[in-house]
């Protein structure tokens, strides 16, 4: 494992790499052309906010496999491009979200009383308080937009000050703002209407980019006060600035300012305005969190195991993650089984969860029943990222049903593969913790535990088919470790599935395939 680290992260986070085995390259200040020239030779890139993961590093970065963002906002990346490749996007949503809080609550107190102008004021060795009169918080109304992770954190605590919080964020449901205890507003208009003080907590997308303009201000409260610790420019520059002249606003906090890292702004001509250098993170305790989180998410994700945070994939909270462990399990044996039993291209992959699987998070399943589909017969690479990816590119219809009840089991799930108008469909079932077994393959019925090696056949019903290949792996040195049996009482014919302790040999299933009443056979590899 060849891991790139490109910006720096906590000293914490290099060591967990280290032990986990990974070879590390901590290269901080490389130029874009020498990160260009030597991003081929990694499989993982661990990367801040400065470094752009895009199109032109992607067709460079032919070993990648991972890349970790150490911290929250991944708009330096291009998901689609990794999306497409099977590179996984993993970052630390929740580490640093405290500190960011705090540094928006820290943004807010110095522009409300002045605390860095006075500062500079004495630093000068002059005693004068004119013109730097302050504004109370109490009684005052905050407008935040985005009510995700720390525009809560950022109303919480706000609250202590006797402020009244309004917010506006479309994409949550009402009960999160009763829960966070904030008025909801529809419009956003609604909102810069009322707000003593804005506060912004979205992520920077192609609808939060420039969102608070010229319009919005036009409508604001006169002596606005305006916070931007989440993304350079959801705050238009001009608008804030041609605002800040009609006094429109009052007072600017910005920890993320246009042009970053470039320490040169038109906002810093104001001594109203405050700017810091992106330090809504910069905490030791938030990079330490950010540093291990990311360390351990990038070595999960190059071992191929599934990843809570990852950006692509459909988002797993840890407990969830534990919960659907043994079924994605499943669901890639499964999946895997197809292309060894059937030959014909899929058209249509339906999948339906029973009983207790059903109320849990299955898209990740389906994703690793696809995995394990398209894996063992496309020479492109298929994971959890890109399997959806790779089925709609191969034109195959895939749905997902759920029923709360099953008959017979507690918890089952149920691919039927279409293809040119025929059915295969295959069940499996976990019992208890980890106890995984196939229970159906094409109508017939059992109870089977996945091994490394199988032979499944059809044959008809009728004595003497299994001793004679018994005989026959027995002559070939193929020891047989399970054996059952599913039998079909309709049309006289049966399936027999036995999981063997070593591979079997083309020739041996051929000498099996030509026993009499053998339908025909599949030595299978999971
Ligand atoms: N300054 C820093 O150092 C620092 C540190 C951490 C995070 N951040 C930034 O802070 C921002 C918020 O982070 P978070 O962890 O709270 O994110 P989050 O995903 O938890 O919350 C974002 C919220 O914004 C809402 N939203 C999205 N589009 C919206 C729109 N058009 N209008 C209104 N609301 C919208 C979402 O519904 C969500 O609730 C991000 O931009 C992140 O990159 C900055
Ligand atoms: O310090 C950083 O890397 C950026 C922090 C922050 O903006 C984030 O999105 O996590």
């Amino acid at each position: 494992m060849k891991i790139l680290v490109s910006e720096p992260i906590a000293e914490k986070g290099l060591e967990k790499l280290v032990q986990e085995g990974a070879t590390v390259d901590l290269k901080t200040s490389l130029t874009r052309q020498e990160l260009l020239k030597i991003i081929g030779e990694y499989d993982a890139l661990i990367v801040r906010s400065n470094t752009k993961v895009n199109e032109e590093l992607y067709q460079k970065a032919t070993q990648l496999k991972v890349v970790g963002r150490a911290g929250n906002g991944v708009d330096n990346i291009d998901m689609d491009g990794a999306t497409k490749r099977g590179i996984i996007v993993v970052n630390t949503p929740d580490s640093n979200s405290v500190s960011a809080c705090e540094l928006t609550i820290g943004l807010l107190l110095a522009t409300c009383r002045n605390i860095p102008q006075h500062h500079i004021r004495l630093k000068g060795k002059v005693w004068d308080r004119s013109g730097l009169k302050g504004m109370e918080l109490l009684d005052k109304t905050v407008g935040i937009v985005g009510l995700g992770r720390i525009g809560s954190l950022v109303a919480t605590r706000l609250k202590s000050f006797g402020m009244k919080i309004v917010a506006y964020d479309p994409y949550i449901s009402d009960s999160r703002f009763q829960h966070v205890g904030v008025e909801k507003k529809e419009k956003l208009e609604d909102l810069m209407r009322v707000c003593d003080i804005l506060t912004v907590h979205t992520p920077k997308t192609e609808e939060t980019y420039g969102m608070i303009g010229k319009e919005q201000l036009a409508v604001a409260k006169k002596g606005l006060t305006v916070i931007n610790c989440a993304r350079a420019g959801i705050v238009n520059e001009v608008a804030l600035i041609e605002a800040l002249k009609t006094k429109i606003v009052a007072r600017v906090g910005i920890d993320v300012p246009e042009g970053e890292p470039e320490p040169i702004s038109p906002l810093l001509e104001y001594d109203n305005v405050i700017v810091t250098p992106h330090a809504g993170a910069d905490t030791k305790e938030a990079q330490d969190n950010v540093g291990v989180t990311i360390a351990q998410e990038v070595i999960s994700a190059l071992r191929g195991e599934m990843v809570p945070n990852a950006v692509n994939l459909p988002t797993l909270h840890t407990q969830e993650l534990a919960a659907v462990k043994n079924y994605l399990k499943l669901g890639e044996t499964m999946g895997k089984l197809y292309y060894q039993l059937e030959k014909e291209a899929v058209e249509k992959v339906e999948i339906t969860y029973r009983g207790e699987v059903a109320a849990m998070e299955t898209s990740v399943i389906s994703l690793a029943i696809l995995k394990g589909l398209f894996e063992p017969v496309l020479k492109e690479k298929v994971n959890y990222v890109n399997a959806s990816v790779v089925a709609k590119s191969r034109g195959v219809v895939v749905t997902e049903s759920k029923e709360s009840e099953v008959d017979s089991y507690l918890t089952l799930i149920t691919v039927k593969v279409i293809s040119k108008g025929k059915e295969f469909t295959i069940s499996g079932t976990v019992f208890g913790k980890d106890d995984l077994r196939i229970v159906e393959i094409n109508g017939y019925e059992f109870d089977v535990i996945p091994m490394p090696y199988m032979l499944i056949a059809e044959n008809m019903d009728k004595p003497g088919v299994v001793g004679q290949m018994g005989t026959l792996l027995g002559v070939a040195k193929v020891n047989i470790a399970t054996m059952q049996l599913g039998r079909k009482l309709t049309d006289n014919r049966a399936m027999m599935v036995l999981t063997v302790d070593s591979e079997v040999s083309k020739e041996t299933l051929e000498f099996v395939g030509g026993v009499d009443g053998i339908l025909r056979v599949r030595f299978v590899k999971l």
